[in-house]
């Protein structure tokens, strides 16, 4: 047989490793792992638009990952527990608002907000609580932080260590991505450059010592829920990425060990067949990019592996129950676009944290779509498609388009078709992506990109030209009583006492100490990770780590934009 990409496909579906389970159709009939032509695109094969590997998920279904946190350390780690005891397969971590700002429980600041939009951490004392009984080494677990990130990381380190935990061998992921913060999320803490600098110390540490972890999620989800188009979303993230590849190569590190740290994070919004041209697109342009550009020679450096959330922004507070549909639709087509990991959202979160109830139906949304639908059966089921084709294709165009936008922004002469000009820019360090993030996050250019998009949108809602159920059509519905979770403020009152005794109990002057010497450190070019580390491991707290670094760095106030 003359070998083709297909013979070539057939040869590494062969020699990899398939799940014992049945393939054929609830009817009975056989089906092949992977559809195509001799000479078309194959699953697993470059650029990847068909998916990373060639079993598909005949080799591994996407993770079940919930993201969830709420009140204490306490009563998340019993959340995780279910969530495990019910078939999830890794955890999310949901971080309270005064951690995402780094600030402690007894911060003023804090007042009203501890344990409300997830749990509160203070310090290593918390995360031991919240993991209790979970075994760090085998669960993969994501934290969504990016502001204070690094010493949230420190601690989670920490932690493990005091679990007797190997931290060479912990997988897991943490979001990190700064970029989006100031495009769309607003939790940041200092400007760019020490934030950088700090992320930059994270992927050194990663790469040399925990190889396996994820110290980024490049998240698109931010960007899509403050109003983006999916376009926008998908270029803008791939540029934040293409910031972090920069900024890797820019610390001298090997581009073959650290992007397979780079992950992504996508928003699955409701329009079906947009969302799995976008994440089809999403692989294909990070792979050349990787491969072309930046000179990544190994697949896993060229692949883009990604976590995908349903659009909160797309559930309704009216005729909640609809939500279910919604979601559902939702993570089909994530996984119809390849999704490794997934989050459903609860049918109540427009209303409040996910109660016990709707958690567990936006668990069972995913089981029913893995176990019954036969969805899990064919790689890319959907590749061939003339719509789904070229819809990938206009996505992507729409994407270039944006790049080149960056790339002027940043003072740049090239365009994203000037791979060779690309990867000689930045063999000599010119970081053209990240002059052009750094522009259009100082001009506020991307975040009036997205308003102008949030907005065109907004109008066509109220013009009746696009419809949401419930909301601007089919609006009669009878009442639904829905059980809300709501978190006492007794928890804020208990995480401050908690918090206080802590304090007392720990040995001052080592904290001072642990706390000088990490500023003293992060005065130098030495990498801050071992550092932070120790103040972690004397009970340093967040809001102590973070304010010694506030007031070393300063904070970061947005430009006025009128
Ligand atoms: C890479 C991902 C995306 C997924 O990692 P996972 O460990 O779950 O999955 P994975 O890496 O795809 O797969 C695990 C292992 O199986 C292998 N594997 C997978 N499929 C395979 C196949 N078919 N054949 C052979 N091997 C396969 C992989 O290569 C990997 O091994 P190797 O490792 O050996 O290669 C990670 O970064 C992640 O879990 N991200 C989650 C981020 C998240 O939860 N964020 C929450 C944000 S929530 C938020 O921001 C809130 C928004 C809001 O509501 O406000």
């Amino acid at each position: 047989m003359t070998e083709n990409a297909r013979s070539r496909w057939q040869a590494r579906y062969d020699a990899s490793r398939v799940r014992e389970a049945d393939f054929t159709t609830l009817s009975g009939m056989e089906v092949a792992p992977a559809y195509g032509t001799d000479d078309s695109e194959w699953p697993g094969q470059f650029p990847f638009t068909r998916g990373l590997y060639p079993t598909g998920y005949r080799g591994r279904t996407w993770t079940i990952r919930q993201f969830a946190g709420f009140g204490n350390a306490q009563q998340t780690n019993e959340r995780y527990h279910m969530i495990l005891g019910r078939g999830g397969g890794g955890l999310s971590v949901a971080f309270d608002m005064p951690t995402l700002m780094g600030r402690d429980s007894d911060d003023p600041k804090s007042l009203g907000e501890v344990g409300h939009c997830g749990v509160a951490i203070d310090s290593v004392a918390d995360m031991e609580v919240l993991f209790d009984g979970i075994d760090l080494g085998a669960v993969t677990t994501s934290m969504t932080i990016s502001g204070p990130a690094v010493p949230v990381f420190c601690m989670m380190l920490v932690a493990a260590e005091r679990a007797g935990v190997d931290t060479g061998v912990l997988n897991g992921t943490l979001q990190t991505d700064i970029f989006k913060e100031y495009i769309a999320q607003k939790e940041w803490l200092f400007g760019p450059e020490p934030h950088l600098r700090l992320i930059g110390d994270l992927m050194e540490h990663c790469a040399e010592r925990i190889p396996d972890y994820k110290p980024l999620s490049v998240s698109g989800y931010h960007i899509r829920e403050a109003g983006s188009t999916a376009a926008q979303e998908l270029a803008f993230t791939l540029a934040d990425g293409f910031g972090y590849v920069e900024l890797g190569l820019s610390r001298g590190l090997d581009v073959d060990t650290f992007a397979p740290g780079l992950s992504f994070f996508f928003d699955a919004h409701v329009d079906f067949f947009e969302e799995i041209a976008k994440f089809r697109a999403a692989r294909r342009i990070w792979a050349r990019w990787l491969r072309d550009v930046y000179g990544a020679e190994t697949e896993k450096a060229q692949w883009l592996r990604f976590h995908t959330q349903t659009a909160g922004v797309s559930l309704t507070a009216q005729q909640p129950y609809n939500n279910v549909v919604r979601t559902g639709i939702e993570a089909l087509s994530a996984v119809l676009g390849g999704t490794n990991s997934l989050h459903t959202n609860a049918l109540d979160e427009t209303l409040a944290l996910p109660s016990e109830q709707a958690a567990e139906i936006a668990l069972r949304t995913q089981q029913v779509i893995m176990e019954e639908t036969g969805v899990v059966n064919v790689a890319d089921p959907l590749g061939g498609s003339w719509y789904v084709e070229a819809l990938t294709d206009q996505i992507e165009a729409e994407a270039n388009a944006i790049f080149d936008r960056i790339l002027a922004l940043g003072g740049s002469p090239l365009t994203h078709g000037d791979t060779e000009a690309l990867a000689e820019a930045t063999r000599n360090g010119e970081d053209p992506v990240t002059r052009g993030l750094l522009r259009g996050i100082e001009d506020g250019w991307f975040m009036s990109e997205i308003a102008e998009a949030a907005f065109t949108y907004q109008v066509a809602l109220e013009k009746g030209e696009k419809r949401i159920v419930g909301v601007n059509c089919h609006e009669h519905s009878v009442t639904h009583d829905l059980e809300i979770l709501r978190v006492s403020h007794e928890v804020e009152t208990e995480q401050v006492r908690l918090l206080a005794e802590r304090k007392a109990g720990r040995d001052q002057a080592a904290v001072d100490a642990a706390l000088a010497r990490m500023v003293e450190v992060g005065r130098t070019e030495d990498n801050m990770i071992e550092a932070m580390l120790d103040a972690c491991r004397v009970e340093a707290t967040l809001g102590e780590i973070c304010d010694a670094l506030r007031a070393e760095w300063g904070e970061y106030r947005e430009p006025a934009r009128f």
